[in-house]
């Protein structure tokens, strides 16, 4: 029977025609989660540099780009002799400027032109100091087209901020009344001491008009909007690592020790959370992390390349 069974060679080629099925596979599957939305085309990219031997890293710059909704073949060459990345290129091999070419194509292009049905509720939430407030900053400074909802809160303005543009800050019994009439699309008592809440009126007009709204809130709020609302989009900013995580929290030193050590335990909880989100964005960089953000709600001006 010894010599039915497969020789050496044929084992290994038997083992590496399997192994090309499985990473063919797995860079179909990527391809899919672009194609319906579920990654951005940022995120898989920056994987793909992360990881150059990794699934993303293997896709070729050619079948990345015609994954994307409202890419076709034709675009896809166009694009490709633009950005000046030859079609054998993968996304893993591309070199320093030929990624910045594509990463700030990607930023800049429109997703969909698909008009005024495509304003998206996107929910940004995630565990404390993993710079929600950085991201939110980043946008409404570089972003002014995103119209990002203005909380009402019960806790006393900081130096700096701007009643109406930072929070509406309201009185206990004023929040009162706002939940009482249902002027609140959700509301949530956050980190155990003041009350937090979204103005449900100028996030509806803005979405009938064909406006995306950006809501910055934790992670009740981003449950109860997510129940109130399923269509709206989740993304979940996630800390480069946990140690990152402590170092930002510390280094902001607005929290007393106790307070610390207490907002790390919710953290653990919010973290594991982050599966009931659509999407995820990790936040290294926070013009990158905004990008990607800003990327999900459809709302970039065309640009020149397509
Ligand atoms: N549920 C809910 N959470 C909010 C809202 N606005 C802000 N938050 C959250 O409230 C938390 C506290 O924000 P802030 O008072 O700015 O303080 P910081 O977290 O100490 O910077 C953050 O986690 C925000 O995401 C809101 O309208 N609803
Ligand atoms: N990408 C980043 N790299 C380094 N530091 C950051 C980054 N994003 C935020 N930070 C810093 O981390 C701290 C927490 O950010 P913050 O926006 O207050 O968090 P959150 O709103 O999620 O609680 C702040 O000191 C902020 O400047």
């Amino acid at each position: 029977m010894a010599e039915n069974r497969p020789t050496p060679p044929d084992v290994d080629r038997v083992a590496a025609s399997r192994a090309a099925v499985a990473a063919r596979r797995a860079r179909a599957a990527v391809k899919a989660e672009i194609a319906a939305g579920k990654r951005t085309p940022l995120a898989v990219l920056a994987t793909a540099i992360d990881h150059p031997d990794g699934v993303e890293g293997r896709l070729r710059a050619t079948e990345f780009l015609v994954s994307i909704p409202a890419i076709g073949v034709t675009k896809m060459r166009r694009i490709m002799t633009q950005l000046k990345i030859s079609p054998s290129k993968r996304l893993g091999g591309l070199g320093k400027h030929q990624r910045d070419r594509l990463r700030e194509f990607l930023a800049t292009r429109t997703v969909s032109r698909r008009g005024s049905s495509d304003a998206h509720l996107v929910v940004l939430a995630g565990p404390t100091a993993v710079g929600k407030g950085a991201v939110a900053g980043y946008i409404r400074e570089n972003y002014p087209d995103v119209l990002l909802s203005v909380s009402a809160t019960t806790r006393a303005p900081r130096p700096g901020e701007v009643e109406g543009k930072s929070y509406f800050f309201v009185t206990d019994e004023e929040f009162d009344r706002m939940v009482a009439s249902g002027e609140l699309l959700e509301w949530a008592v956050v980190h155990n001491a003041f009350r937090y809440g979204t103005p449900r009126e100028p996030v509806e007009q803005a979405l009938a008009s064909g406006h995306s709204v950006l809501l910055e809130i934790d992670l009740q709020g981003a449950r109860s909007v997510r129940a109130a609302m399923p269509e709206a989009r989740m993304v979940f900013l996630l800390p480069p690592s946990w140690d990152e995580l402590v170092r930002r929290l510390i280094g902001r030193g607005t929290e007393s020790p106790a307070e610390q050590a207490r907002r790390l335990e919710t953290a653990k909880l919010e973290l594991a959370a982050q599966d009931e989100f659509d999407f995820r964005v990790v936040n290294q960089e926070v013009n990158v992390a905004a990008r990607e953000v800003v990327d999900l709600m459809n709302l970039r001006k065309a640009p020149s390349l397509l």
